[in-house]
């Protein structure tokens, strides 16, 4: 991703590429060597937050891609964003605007349906599971049941074999598929008696990533604060 992103800045002619760090490098002295005013990351679970704070401490804007945020990591950086006024930060765990598109729909017909289970079919070379997209997809579906007042999920199973149902994300079967030739898909299953809604994004290639990528590049330095999802950047009514 870091590679495709820097491409992608490089290509669009009102953006200039700054500079580019790897693992190893100090965050810190890396933007203010380059005088980025937006940062972009792609890196990995473990180190993102770590990256992330360095960047307000530098008063860049972040821009980040990379999965495995929880509501606490989040939280410390809504935090120290409220220290650093006018800094902005987004993560969103998917890019793609026909998965971002997917998550909404799935979000906006979760009250007309009994089931509701997502599967996420990612390359092997992926290190966390389940994907990002997959938690906040389950996350907006269990969100909507809710307000709708749905009852939980039906689901007879007494006995099975560790993992066979997925994990459970607040009350949402999410299961994970890896496989060499994928790159990043996501099938959300919606259930009733006698029907099923399926909705599916595939991402072929990771180009499909980078409208959403710069369109977040341009639009942080005027969000300050933390924003979750790519969402919030469109207008999707
Ligand atoms: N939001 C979105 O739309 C998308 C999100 N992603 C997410 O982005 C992340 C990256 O994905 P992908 O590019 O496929 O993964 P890769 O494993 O290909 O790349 C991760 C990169 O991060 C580098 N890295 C590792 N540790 C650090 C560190 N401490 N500081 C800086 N860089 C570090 C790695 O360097 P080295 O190789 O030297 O270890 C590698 O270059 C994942 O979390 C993935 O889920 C991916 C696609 C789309
Ligand atoms: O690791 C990937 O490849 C991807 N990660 C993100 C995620 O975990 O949701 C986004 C996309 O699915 C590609």
């Amino acid at each position: 991703m870091g590679r495709t992103v820097c491409a992608a800045v490089e290509s669009a002619v009102d953006l200039r590429l700054a500079g580019a760090l790897d693992a190893g490098d100090d965050v810190a002295a890396g933007v203010a060597a380059s005088g980025a005013r937006v940062a972009v990351d792609f890196t990995v679970p473990d180190a993102t937050e770590a990256n992330v704070h360095s960047l307000i401490d530098a008063g860049v804007h972040a821009v980040v891609g990379t999965t495995g945020w929880t509501a606490e990591s989040l939280g410390r950086v809504r935090d120290h964003l409220t220290d650093v006024p006018g800094v902005g930060v987004l993560v969103a765990p998917n890019f793609a605007l026909g998965a971002v598109l997917a998550m909404r729909f799935a979000a906006q017909a979760a009250r007309y349906f009994e089931s509701a289970e997502v599967v996420e079919l990612h390359h092997p070379d992926k290190v966390d599971a389940p994907s990002g997209t997959a938690r906040h997809t389950a996350q907006a579906i269990a969100a909507a049941r809710a307000d709708a007042g749905l009852d939980a999920v039906p689901d007879a199973t007494a006995t099975a074999l560790a993992g066979a149902r997925g994990a459970d994300v607040d009350g949402i079967r999410v299961h994970s598929v890896r496989l060499r030739g994928l790159v990043a898909h996501e099938e959300i299953l919606l259930g009733n008696r006698g029907e099923q809604l399926t909705i599916r994004h595939d991402s072929f290639d990771r180009v499909s990533f980078m409208p959403g990528v710069l369109l977040a590049v341009r639009a942080i330095e005027s969000r300050p604060g933390l924003t979750v999802g790519l969402e919030h950047l469109l207008d999707l009514g």
